[in-house]
């Protein structure tokens, strides 16, 4: 079991650290853990997000662990040396096309949800983002129009291969949760949505037992705080993925809960490879205070052992170990609490 450990900027170190430490008090036989830089601290150190020795790393492991990028001190730093050109690479080199981030409501969050306890109960859903397509991949620049005005662009495009990659991921996740397929675009006015809805209902008739249904993305992120009960699992581009699940970690309490993985086509030895983080960003307002909430990143490293070592059973343990820490009302800033980080973690490997 090779698990790469990539901790990056911010309090991206703070949570892999809690995280490492559950891995570890579970006694997996054969788990080897080795780190490597990214993001602006690899920046600092190499002079490049992803330093070719990172990459080699990646792929040599079974998983990796990631957990955030992003400085901004580099904000003015030309965009291919950004940190957030670390994470895209990985997933972008490692062809990680499928990202799933589930957002449950932990009993004990009702109130803490933004949204009002019996609206915030119903939450059971899992966004599936596409992640290797969409307006963050196209081509994208800064030029002067004849005029002498200043113009950005980004295009926004999807190959129906990638969208029927992502589709099959989406309905056979469906098929093993509640059978309802929510595809999120904006096919009234995009052309890549309008392929997008039309593949969507093409790779529809391999799944007759998935019941398939589509929504704007102005009326799904409406709906998602009406209610987000209705939704089981969501189909979505990389654009709208991102913003919706951030959205949906504040109706189940904190973006500090909400994990993901994401997932390719790559089979090792274990599993399916995958690399593993948090759906939250480097938090430079509370980095190095022990403020960070490490549940996200725990929950991450729950979803590794499901998908890339097949271990469901120690999955299980880990978040029931999560939902105690959370029943037992041990939160963090985030949540209204006082616990730190490691405090958090501490409650956790107690419940293991
Ligand atoms: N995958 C990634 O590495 C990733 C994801 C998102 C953002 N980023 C980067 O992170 C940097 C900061 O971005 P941002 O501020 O927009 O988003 P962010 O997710 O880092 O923070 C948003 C807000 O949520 C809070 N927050 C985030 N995680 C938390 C946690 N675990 N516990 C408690 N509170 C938490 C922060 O304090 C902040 O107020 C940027 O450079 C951005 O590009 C990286
Ligand atoms: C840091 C950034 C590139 C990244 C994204 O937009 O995918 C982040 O927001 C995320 O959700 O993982
Ligand atoms: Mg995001």
């Amino acid at each position: 079991m090779k698990i790469a450990v990539f901790p990056g900027d911010g309090i991206g170190p703070e949570v892999t650290r809690e995280a490492v430490r559950v891995l570890e008090a579970l006694g997996l036989p054969g788990l080897v853990l080795f780190e490597g830089d990214v993001g602006a601290a690899a920046y600092r150190k190499h002079g490049q997000p992803l330093p070719d020795e990172t990459l080699n790393m990646a792929r040599e492991a079974d998983a990796v662990l990631f957990g955030a990028v992003g400085d901004s001190s580099c904000d003015g730093l030309e965009r291919a040396l950004r940190p957030e050109q670390a994470v895209l690479g990985l997933r972008a080199e490692l062809g990680l096309f499928a990202n799933l981030r589930p957002a449950t409501l932990f009993p004990g969050l009702e109130e803490h949800s933004a949204l009002r306890p019996e609206v915030a109960r119903q939450i059971d859903l899992l966004i599936v983002r596409e992640l290797n397509g969409d307006v963050y991949f196209g081509d994208k620049g800064q030029r002067r129009t004849e005029d002498g005005r200043r113009e950005g662009w980004d295009i926004m495009s999807y190959a129906e291969d990638e969208v029927r990659r992502i589709a099959h991921t989406a309905f056979r996740a469906a098929q093993g949760r509640g059978k309802k397929l929510t595809s999120v675009d904006k096919a009234n006015v995009l052309e890549t949505s309008q392929l997008w809805r039309d593949v969507m209902i093409e790779v529809a008739t391999d799944y007759p037992d998935v019941a398939l249904d589509h929504l704007y993305v102005d009326n799904a992120a409406m709906q998602l705080v009406r209610a987000p009960g209705q939704f089981d699992v969501i189909v979505t581009g990389n654009l709208f993925g991102d913003i919706l699940s951030d959205q949906a970690s504040m109706c189940v309490g904190s973006i500090g809960l909400l994990p993901s993985a994401s997932l390719g086509e790559r089979q090792t030895a274990h599993g399916t490879f995958g690399l593993y983080e948090p759906i939250h960003g480097s938090a430079p307002d509370i980095a190095g205070q022990g403020k960070a909430n490490p549940l996200a990143a725990i929950l991450s490293a729950a979803m590794m052992l499901r998908h890339s070592f097949g271990r469901e059973a120690e999955a299980e343990r880990i978040e029931a170990a999560v939902g105690a820490t959370v029943r037992d009302g041990i939160f963090g800033a985030d949540l209204g609490g006082s616990a730190s980080t490691e405090e958090i973690a501490d409650a956790v490997l107690e419940q293991l």
